[in-house]
């Protein structure tokens, strides 16, 4: 089978987590034990968020006097896509000797008539209080916006259109390697007037560049993994009840929170109505559960689902090396 796999960026850095490497990159060895057993029954292809670091890679670079301006948004997701992808590509080394890994610097293309440049929703950097969030606001221009129980600067956040190296991508997975790609959602980049491909200042939603990638890919099953066992209706509430198994068509009919759980319901819906295929929500350290049918939330077109050998069985055949 073929797996489109998506890591939060919280797994790599929880909210009020201290952003020190070591820590990250810890993080990454605990994701890639969780994924590794996916690796090594399947076709793999993992992306992963960068709301955390890029945001704080923007704080050093604002605050670093000797630039005549800031480094942009596109800049710093590649920055991201350089430090993250690293981590992930020496744990996958590391966990799968013998595997070939890759972690690509990759761009996804947006539309620059997006109306998300005028409405930013992606967080990205640190939490704060209300207050301090309000301050940096007025202080730094930012758009800010409450996220759970904290406050966080958001940025413009496109539609992902299409990954611009899928076709490099698919040559990399008939070889037999694992792909890292597709980081902070590729780095976000429109066709100017001339056809020449130019970086915008934005931060994509990894979730839908990945469900676009996974499309693209002709992927058995996307997978949405986070920091939550699965989706929840009525999320927060004394009433909240989790939402296991559904159809495209009655997640649609819920009302989830932008900028977290909205587009990744968004995704997973868009991919399953697509294809056909099956896309999920869940907990990364569920990830081999939630293939099995006995964890998160598993969408698909009949909203019913058994375990792994509904999709497509058999074993991937890894390539001789030789
Ligand atoms: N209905 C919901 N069910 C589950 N989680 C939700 C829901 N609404 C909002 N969330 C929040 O969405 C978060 C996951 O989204 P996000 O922070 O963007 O994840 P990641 O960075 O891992 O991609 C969870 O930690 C949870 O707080
Ligand atoms: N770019 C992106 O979607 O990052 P997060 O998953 O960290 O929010």
């Amino acid at each position: 089978m073929r797996i489109v796999a998506a890591l939060g960026g919280n797994a790599l850095l929880e909210r009020g987590q201290r952003p020190d490497a070591a820590l990250q990159q810890a993080n990454a060895v605990r994701a890639v034990h969780a994924l590794a057993p996916l690796a090594e029954r399947h076709e793999l292809i993992l992306t992963h968020g960068n709301g955390p670091q890029v945001g704080l890679l923007a704080l050093e670079s604002a605050a670093d006097t000797s630039l005549t301006v800031p480094y942009p948004f596109d800049v710093l997701g590649a920055q991201t896509q350089g430090m993250i992808g690293y981590w992930l590509l020496q744990a996958l080394q590391n966990a799968l000797p013998g595997r070939q890994v890759v972690a690509l610097i990759n761009q996804t293309l947006v539309s620059a008539a997006d109306p998300a440049f005028g409405n930013p929703t992606k967080f990205v950097g640190p939490v704060y209080d209300e207050r301090t969030a309000q301050e940096l606001a007025a202080s730094r221009g930012w758009s800010v916006a409450r996220d759970g129980d904290h406050w966080r600067r958001v940025v413009p956040s496109p539609d992902p259109q299409r990954v611009v190296e899928t076709r490099l991508i698919r040559q990399l997975l008939s070889s037999g390697a694992i792909v890292v790609c597709a980081g902070g959602g590729g780095v976000p980049v429109i066709r100017n007037e001339e056809g020449k491909l130019q970086g915008v200042e934005a931060v994509i939603d990894k979730d839908l560049a990945t469900a676009k990638l996974a499309e693209a890919l002709e992927a058995d099953a996307l997978l949405l993994l986070t920091d939550v066992p699965a989706v929840q209706r009525g999320y927060g509430t004394a009433d909240a009840e989790v939402i296991s198994r559904a159809t495209p068509a009655a997640l649609r009919r819920e009302d989830f929170p932008a900028g977290s759980m909205g587009p990744k319901v968004e995704a997973v819906c868009r991919f399953v109505e697509v294809t056909g295929d099956l896309g999920a929500i869940g907990a990364l350290e569920d990830a081999v559960a939630i293939l099995d049918g006995k964890a998160g939330t598993v969408v698909t077109p009949g909203g019913d689902y058994g375990g792994s050998e509904d999709l497509r069985p058999g074993p991937w055949v890894r390539p001789d090396p030789s």
